[in-house]
């Protein structure tokens, strides 16, 4: 028997929580072989508080095999405490009308304490996930907040981003998803990201080739892919839940077990690749082994997606700008 991974979920209670937990339990996240402890954190509120028992005791229910513990908690520091991995996703979501970015202050206060948290009892090679909003700059605050970290430990989510993009090419390409390889989605994950796949290749394929419809790039694909959680927010009157804690399992498990290979997108703290400054967390395409990510180099960057990607950029840097009094 393996020795159980200490993983800690924020915002444990909540929609995504409730979609994730009983995931990465199973199995789904780190190996069917692998054991998992739960170390789940939520707002002190006794109504917050309540619905985690409620969630821990539908945990137990389920009598998974794999899982070899559980905390509740609402103290940051005992939820974190030795974690080899921390999914930050408790923050508010936006509802409709509101951008990302409109979360920022609200949510911001949340990543510093958090930060600061991981930096004192973690694991010093914690692999950090953040998924609340506005997830790049969260992920900034956070990574700026723990500084005897890694900032190579801390990345943000852009793999639901990089899933939905996947389905809308293989509809409009009539291919399989599975059979899609080397897309890339830059950026924040706001609707500025720039989704793109000049380099995508289906069975050694040039999908941009085999889809040739400029127009639907610029003015279909970006824009539906960019704007798709402001069209589930409006269907559903909340946001993605059930799609966002799969890219969360999507991202851990590629980031812990490999890609073989293969490029997935994370937002990661900029090492100044394809011009974007250094600790910028961006959407850029990676590879995983070993536990380790490395952004994929060497790719073209054309005149329009050097616009696309430097006006992703610049949100980013305003986002920064509108936190660096907390930092
Ligand atoms: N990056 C992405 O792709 C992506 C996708 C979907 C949702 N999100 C974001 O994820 C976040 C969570 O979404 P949700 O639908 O689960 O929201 P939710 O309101 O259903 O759940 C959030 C939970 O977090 C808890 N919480 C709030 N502050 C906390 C704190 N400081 N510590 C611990 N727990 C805290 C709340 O009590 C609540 O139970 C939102 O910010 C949402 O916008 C991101
Ligand atoms: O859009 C949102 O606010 C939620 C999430 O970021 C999403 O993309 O679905």
């Amino acid at each position: 028997m393996k020795t159980p991974v200490r993983v800690a979920v924020t915002g444990a209670a909540g929609q995504i929580g409730y979609s994730l937990l009983f995931r990465i339990a199973s199995g789904e996240m780190l190996g069917k072989d692998q054991p998992v402890i739960l170390q789940m954190l939520e707002l002190p509120m006794d109504k917050a508080q309540a619905a985690l028992r409620g969630v821990m005791m539908e945990l137990e229910d389920c009598a998974f095999p794999l899982l070899a513990g559980m905390v509740g908690t609402s103290d940051p520091d005992v939820a974190f405490k030795d974690a080899d991995i921390a999914l930050l996703v408790g923050a508010m979501p936006r509802g409709p009308g509101m951008e990302r970015k409109d979360l920022l202050l609200k949510n911001a206060e949340i990543f510093t304490v958090q930060g600061r948290a991981l930096n004192k009892v973690a694991r010093r090679d914690v692999k950090v996930l953040v998924v609340g909003n506005p997830a790049n700059t969260n992920a900034y605050i956070a990574m700026k907040s723990a500084p005897d970290l890694d900032p190579r430990n801390f990345t943000a989510m852009l793999r639901l981003d990089h899933n939905r993009a996947l389905s809308q090419l293989a509809a409009k390409a009539n291919v399989a998803v599975a059979d899609i390889e080397k897309l890339v989605v830059w950026g924040n994950h706001s609707p500025t990201m720039y989704p793109d796949y000049r380099f995508a290749r289906v069975k050694g394929q040039s999908l941009k080739d085999m889809i040739n419809d400029a127009d639907w790039n610029a003015n279909t694909f970006i824009p539906v892919v960019g704007k798709r959680g402001a069209a589930i927010i409006e269907a559903r009157g909340l946001s993605s839940a059930a799609s966002a804690a799969n890219a969360a399992i999507d991202h851990v498990r590629d980031w812990v077990l490999g890609t073989d290979g293969k490029w997935v997108t994370m937002g990661v703290p900029s090492d100044g690749s394809y011009g974007i400054p250094k600790d910028v967390i961006y959407g850029f395409p990676v590879t995983c082994k070993d536990g380790r990510y490395e952004i994929v180099q060497g790719l073209e960057i054309d005149e329009f997606s050097r616009e696309r990607m430097n006006r992703t950029l610049a949100e980013l840097e305003e986002e920064r700008a509108g936190v660096a009094h907390l930092l």
